[in-house]
């Protein structure tokens, strides 16, 4: 069967099928109310012939900037340097992106500028993390601090630049170990494939430069650890959440469903949360 658009279905495309974005064919193939997918865009797509050919719908397979042309709604689940050549064209043409690289939005931020001249719009699931909706309500007040404290395996946290340029031995490490300490700006230059959580949960409120992340490697816990502390005028929460990494060790498994969640809420008769 082809992708043919029934009336009214909203037409979703995503951009990367690695840990996170396979999941979401996957679960849009298996069928999300109101949802379909219309194409994808991979880097190899030998690689992932067998992957799609077990799809029971055959989405296009498109360049990257080519997918606004044929879905209203492109994910975003490619690594960040994809981001722009993913987002700009979609919101160009009036689409929604859900953006997953969150942290490479920083250095595009006229991307949101582009978005609302065109109709287009950006989405940042909440990923990786939790309480965003607590976040944005404690955000039309007064959000005093937002301290955040993430501690990771040695294996998601590999190859991080910060790491690499600081020549830094994690792999012998015995006991934890705080690599850096500042703003969530700063964290996601260091750890651009490690801290997106940080950088979704400043645009939830009080933004980069005032959220202030500690990561940590740490030999002594298999799950990526996030743990926050909020304190507003409305409200003083801490939140924490201890994902299980995906196959990508990097990535928690919550995030692809974080985003599937955000999907199905697009046409979901009953939605809850905000
Ligand atoms: N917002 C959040 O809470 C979280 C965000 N992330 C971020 O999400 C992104 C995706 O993560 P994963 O799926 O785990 O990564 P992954 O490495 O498993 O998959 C990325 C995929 O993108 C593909 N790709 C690379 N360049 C491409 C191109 N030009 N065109 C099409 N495909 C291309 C790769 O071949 C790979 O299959 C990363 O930037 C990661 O840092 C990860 C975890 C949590
Ligand atoms: O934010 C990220 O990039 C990934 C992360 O921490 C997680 O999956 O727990």
């Amino acid at each position: 069967m082809t992708g043919q658009k029934a009336s009214n279905e909203l037409r979703v495309a995503i951009a990367g099928l690695g840990s996170i974005g396979s999941k979401i064919a996957t679960a849009l193939d298996h069928g999300i109310e109101g949802l379909m997918l219309s194409a994808v865009a991979v880097r190899d797509p030998a690689k992932h012939q067998a992957y799609l050919g077990g799809l029971r719908h055959q989405p296009q397979i498109l360049p990257i900037d080519q997918l606004g042309e044929v879905a209203d709604i492109v994910v975003e689940c490619a690594p960040s340097s994809q981001l722009r050549a993913i987002v700009e064209p979609a919101v160009k043409r009036g689409r929604s992106a859900v953006v997953v690289s969150v942290g490479g939005l920083l250095d595009n931020f006229d991307l949101i500028d582009l978005a609302r001249a065109k109709g287009g719009r950006i989405l940042v699931p909440t990923g990786a993390l939790i309480g965003l909706d607590a976040v944005n309500a404690a955000a039309l007040g007064t959000i005093h601090s937002v301290k955040m404290v993430t501690r990771k395996p040695i294996d998601g946290l590999r190859g991080a630049p910060f790491i690499v340029q600081n020549n830094i031995d994690i792999d012998n490490l015995r006991e934890p170990l705080k690599l850096f300490e500042g703003s969530a700006r700063d964290a996601a230059k260091g750890f651009p494939a490690n801290v997106n959580v940080a950088v979704a949960l400043s645009l939830a409120g009080i933004g980069p430069d005032r959220t202030q992340i500690q990561v940590w490697a740490d030999p002594t816990v298999t799950r990526n650890v996030h743990r926050i502390e909020v304190e507003a005028d409305s409200a003083r929460f801490s939140m924490g959440i201890e994902n299980i990494p995906s196959e990508n060790p990097k990535t928690g498994m919550i995030t692809a469903l974080s985003v599937i969640a955000l999907l199905r809420k697009q046409r979901a008769t009953l939605s809850v949360g905000t």
